[in-house]
């Protein structure tokens, strides 16, 4: 049976961390500042971005989030995104995905500075990254915590062990492959085009699942004794709670993997809390930079 790395223990031990460098950039007289944008009335977005402001807070830092209706336009979020990068206050820029159709999201992500893109999208980050600049670079929330939890496991250097990111997205699945390389691990990155993907993953001392699909990745794709990562987040209907009552699940069958895995993430309390830790801890560094300080390791 499988260890379950708990993504929601883990995550309050970063955010202890950035409370404590915070209380320290104080005394410099800097408050790390982040700014979350929304653009639209989704409910899971209006979720995840109210609890990032709340972390924020929690951490002490300067916390803004500007929400702004479906029908915003393009123009007008580029002169919002210009306005906090030039705002001193603001160390950290999020704008929330997906935006609505009529905005181009590639636009909006490129006007961000890149000194200030906490998410790590911007072309000069993901580029760092690939470089393998990991010092200069803000590293995507979401592969960044998955990074941590899997450090817990195997340690910082991956070196003889084999890999498979199921996914390629820019979000997670391309930075997770590149964080994976960087720490020495053997990479694959499969998707939709790919053939035999059960028998690809079974070969995989490290399974990441960053799909979309609920609880696509079975049992028996898991090798014995693998480490899986669990990115995927879906809400699917749980008629046994109740009618139209919903229910949290990840991208893998966890009551079968975890029968074969040596450790595995679980959904909720997995990669999801880690994110917004990380989203905390790259504002920080952010925070440090500006500051002219060498920011903390996490
Ligand atoms: N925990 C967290 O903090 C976060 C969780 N998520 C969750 O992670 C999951 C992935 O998100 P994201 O990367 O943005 O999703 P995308 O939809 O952008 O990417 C999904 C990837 O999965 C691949 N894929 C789709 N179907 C299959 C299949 N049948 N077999 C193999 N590969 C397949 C796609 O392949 P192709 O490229 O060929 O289309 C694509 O590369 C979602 O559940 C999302 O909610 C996302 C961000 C943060
Ligand atoms: N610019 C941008 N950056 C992002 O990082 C970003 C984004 N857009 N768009 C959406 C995705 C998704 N995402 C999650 C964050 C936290 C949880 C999380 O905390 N999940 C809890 C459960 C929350 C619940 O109950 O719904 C958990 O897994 O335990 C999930 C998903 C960040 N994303």
């Amino acid at each position: 049976m499988a260890d379950i790395i708990d993504g929601k223990a883990i995550a309050e031990d970063v955010v202890a961390k950035v409370k404590t460098q915070t209380a320290t950039l104080a005394e410099h007289g800097v408050t790390p500042g982040l700014a979350v944008v929304i653009v639209g009335e989704d409910p899971a977005s209006q979720v995840y971005v109210a609890s990032k402001s709340r972390r924020a807070k929690e951490c002490g830092f300067h916390s803004v989030q500007h929400s702004l209706p479906a029908e915003t336009s393009e123009d007008a979020l580029v002169a919002l995104v210009e306005e906090l990068n030039a705002d001193p206050a603001i160390h950290g820029i999020l704008v929330q995905l997906p935006l609505p159709g009529h905005i181009d999201e590639a636009r909006i992500i490129q006007t961000i500075d890149p000194d200030k893109d906490v998410d790590g999208f911007h072309f000069i980050n993901v580029g760092r990254l690939g470089t393998g600049a990991l010092d200069s670079a803000f590293v995507p929330c979401t592969p960044a915590g998955a990074m941590l939890m899997l450090e817990r496991v195997r340690g910082r250097d991956l070196s003889g062990l084999s890999a498979v990111v199921i996914g390629r997205s820019n979000i997670v699945g391309k930075p997770m492959a590149n964080l994976l390389l960087a720490a020495n691990a053997t990479v694959t990155v499969a998707h939709s085009r790919t053939k035999d993907l059960p028998a690809l993953a079974a070969t995989a001392d490290i399974l990441v699942a960053a799909v979309g699909r609920p609880e696509m990745v079975r049992g028996d794709w898991v090798k014995p004794g693998a480490t899986v990562i669990d990115v995927g987040i879906n809400r699917i209907p749980a008629p046994e709670k109740g009618e139209g009552k919903t229910r949290l699940v990840g991208d893998v069958a966890f009551a079968e993997a975890k029968e074969r895995a040596g450790a595995i993430t679980p959904v909720p309390g997995g990669v999801g809390p880690m994110t917004i830790a990380m989203l905390m801890a790259n504002t920080l560094t952010s925070a440090f930079r500006t500051a002219g300080l060498e920011p903390p390791a996490f």
